[in-house]
């Protein structure tokens, strides 16, 4: 009888591929995988590397997925390149995340500052929004289906739509989507919004879409105007007083009988008690300096003090684990 995997015996199991992947995006042996199919030799000598290390290196990759070997010549594997393309900000940046644990362990320093002034974040999320739009577009037409039907009456006539830090808009585009009538103002930094725009486009609902450009702290947004407002993804980025901040204002933003949705990944507070949104924390961290996952209690209270009511859940089975999304409603 085989004995059940501990994750720790994992730890020791994955060790291996783990840093050969890591070492490899260190050497800039994965960006020339992903380039071009060679042999273990011709990638040493190309990038000065030790050719048996190279060797064993790329075997290892082989078994993990990373590489494929014909004929004597490695390259990328289609998963590789596939994540290459939609992964958000490519395989190199969640890599180079992945590397700087150590160092933020040292130092406490995050390797990218994803929460920082507007032109940082307006650059980093240029690079990462439309990959992040590539995880969620199952889970957005879930939301967009939940908010058709009732209690939301999503469904009927000309609604309008409130998405602040839209990114690729993926949740706000699959409401308008679905919702012939609706129309949808979203919210982000200019370098971000050319992807929102070009898929507002790709999805036909481009005449329908404005995007406004500018903080979601700063941005004036008529009060009790939207039908539907959503912070999709954002509350973790923010200072849990900024969050409630950010509450309050897209609260104040909602008609009486609309709804505010707000999609996150909602942690259980400062010792988290399950193992993927652990990870998340520290993940977080790696590359913001005051991200935090805020618990579902904490939202709750947010939502509550800025005078809505009726809080739900909203199942979003294709999510990614842990993402949840939680409704409340301004009374009429
Ligand atoms: C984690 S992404 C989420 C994007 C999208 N809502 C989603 O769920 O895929 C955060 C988004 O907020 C935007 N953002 C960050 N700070 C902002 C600010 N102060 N004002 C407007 N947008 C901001 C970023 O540019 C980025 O598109």
């Amino acid at each position: 009888m085989t004995k059940p995997a501990t994750a720790l015996a994992e730890v020791f199991d994955q060790g291996i591929p783990v840093l050969a992947v890591l070492g490899a995006q260190r050497a800039g042996l994965l960006a020339a995988l992903l380039e071009r199919a060679a042999t273990a030799e011709e990638f040493a000598t190309d990038l000065k590397l030790d050719p048996l290390a190279t060797r064993l290196t790329l075997n290892v990759l082989v078994h993990s997925g990373a590489a494929v070997h014909t004929d004597g010549r490695y390259q990328a594997s289609p998963e590789l390149a596939e994540r290459a393309r939609n992964a958000p900000g490519g395989v190199e940046l969640h890599l180079n995340l992945f590397d700087h644990l150590p160092e933020l362990l040292l130092s406490g320093k995050p390797l990218l500052s994803m929460d920082g002034t507007l032109e940082e974040r307006g650059r980093h999320y240029a690079q990462v929004a439309q990959g992040l739009g590539h995880m969620y577009p199952g889970a957005a037409a879930e939301l967009a289906e939940a908010l058709e039907g009732e209690p939301y009456g999503m469904g009927d006539g000309a609604r309008s739509v409130l998405d602040l830090g839209a990114g690729s808009g993926v949740w706000s585009l699959a409401v308008a989507t679905r919702m012939p009538e609706a129309r949808v103002t979203a919210v982000d930094l200019p370098p971000v919004l050319e992807g929102l725009r070009h898929n507002a486009a790709e999805a036909g609902v481009e005449t329908r879409v404005t995007a406004l450009e500018g903080s979601y702290f700063d941005v004036e947004l008529p009060a009790a105007a939207h039908d539907l407002v959503i912070l999709g993804n954002i509350l973790h980025l923010e200072t849990a007083g900024d969050a409630e901040r950010l509450v309050h204002r897209a609260a104040a933003a909602v008609k009486p009988g609309g709804t505010l949705a707000v999609i996150d990944i909602l942690g259980s507070g400062p010792y988290e008690t399950n193992p993927v949104r652990a990870q998340y924390a520290l993940f977080l961290a790696a590359r913001t300096s005051s991200g935090a996952m805020y618990s579902r209690a904490e939202v709750t209270d947010w939502l509550t003090e800025a005078g809505l009511t009726r809080m739900r859940t909203v199942e979003l089975p294709s999510a990614p684990p842990h993402f949840t999304c939680l409704t409340a409603v301004r009374p009429r």
